[in-house]
């Protein structure tokens, strides 16, 4: 059964200007203990995707799906507070900067100890349950890569390293043994070193429970090495996803070819050197191809907006793909969602 489907979601938010559409019939389906890697700029729409999987946008944005399913559960069929319940416990979400989502009055450890849920069939007496829990949290701090737990549990958040604090986020958000983990972007401020022992721990949460991830990055570069799939997204539209080696190999979407260029080059040169321009702003998105104006390969048929074809496992949305033949860009008809 699949994990999550989404199909054609949608996300509004109304301004003084009028209604702007920040995500735009974007659609996924991921598969239990799939590690699927969300990539695009930033402000391409990935932290709303993310956050509405959750249910944690603010009633000011309009949410809108044609299929919006979480383990064989329709996400549209409940009230706010009823998916916010579901969610926390089906879902978790781990965000850049750690520290900032720390209580900085409360020690880690009682944060843990908040976080971890109540369990009636611990079956100890009362008054051994406090030794139980602190036990309990001692384990998921081992699990998430903590050694020193008495140091940690006693610590306020300043005390401690931005790595140490996703970990204790990674911990957390494990307390409550969830099927989908989204990681937003968790390692954007850290050093290389800590990037990998994050990205590592992520991938042993992965294999030993089974744990879905759904990362969100805005390189290429960080998905390469151990998502499965990856969903690639531009100014709040998918323009192409499929298995992650693949579109690396041989992007079709142009956008994605820029992207794996990234990869190869200094990273230090940035977008601006891949592709000319910058991401247009949502009041103001080119006519057809939201990429057309940037866009090397762009022709008279991209003032048409590109419908979305699928071929072998792979969706992109382009009218000149690369590294397709030709029959088979004309052959490519619609089917399923990756
Ligand atoms: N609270 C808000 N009010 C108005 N516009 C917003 C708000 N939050 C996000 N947006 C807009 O929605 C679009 C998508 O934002 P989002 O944060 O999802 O992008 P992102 O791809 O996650 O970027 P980043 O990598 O910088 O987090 C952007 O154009 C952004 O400016």
């Amino acid at each position: 059964m699949n994990l999550l489907d989404i199909r054609n979601l949608t996300i509004e938010l109304d301004t003084p200007k009028g209604r702007i559409k920040a995500v735009d019939r974007f659609s996924i389906v991921m598969q239990d203990a799939e590690i699927r890697g969300l990539v695009g700029e930033s402000g391409s729409g990935k932290s709303l995707v993310g956050r509405a999987i959750m249910g944690l946008l603010p009633d000011k944005w309009h949410v809108k799906a044609d299929r919006f399913f979480f383990g064989g559960e329709d996400l549209q069929q409940m009230s706010a507070e009823e998916r916010r319940l579901f969610m926390g416990q089906e879902g978790a979400m781990i965000f850049q900067q750690p520290s900032t989502y720390l209580d900085p009055s409360a020690k880690i450890g009682e944060q843990l100890l908040e976080a971890l849920p109540l369990q009636p069939s611990f079956g100890f007496a009362f008054w051994k349950r406090h030794t139980a829990r602190h036990e309990k949290i001692a384990g998921i701090l081992h699990k998430a890569g903590i050694r020193d737990h008495k140091r940690v549990m006693n610590a306020y958040a300043h005390e401690l390293s931005e790595g140490l604090c996703q970990k204790i986020m990674i911990a957390m958000a494990i307390a409550n043994e969830p099927r989908l983990l989204i990681a937003d972007e968790p390692t954007s401020t850290m050093e290389a070193i800590t990037k990998i022992q994050i990205y590592k721990l992520l991938a042993k949460m992965n294999q030993l429970r089974k744990i879905s991830v759904l990362h969100i990055s805005n390189e290429l570069e960080t998905a390469a090495n151990w998502t499965d799939r990856v969903t690639v997204m531009y100014c709040g539209q998918v323009v192409e996803a499929g298995p992650t080696q693949q579109i690396i190999k041989q992007p079709f979407h142009p956008y994605t070819y820029a992207l794996a260029s990234m990869i190869k080059k200094d990273p230090e040169m940035g977008m601006l050197n891949v592709l000319p321009g910058t991401m247009p702003t949502l009041q103001h998105l080119p006519t057809g191809c939201r990429l057309g104006p940037r866009c090397p390969r762009a022709h008279k048929a991209c003032i048409e907006t590109p419908r979305t074809r699928y071929v072998r496992h792979r969706n992109y949305r382009c009218h000149t793909p690369l590294n397709l033949e030709e029959k088979h860009a004309n052959a490519a008809a619609s089917g399923q969602t990756h």
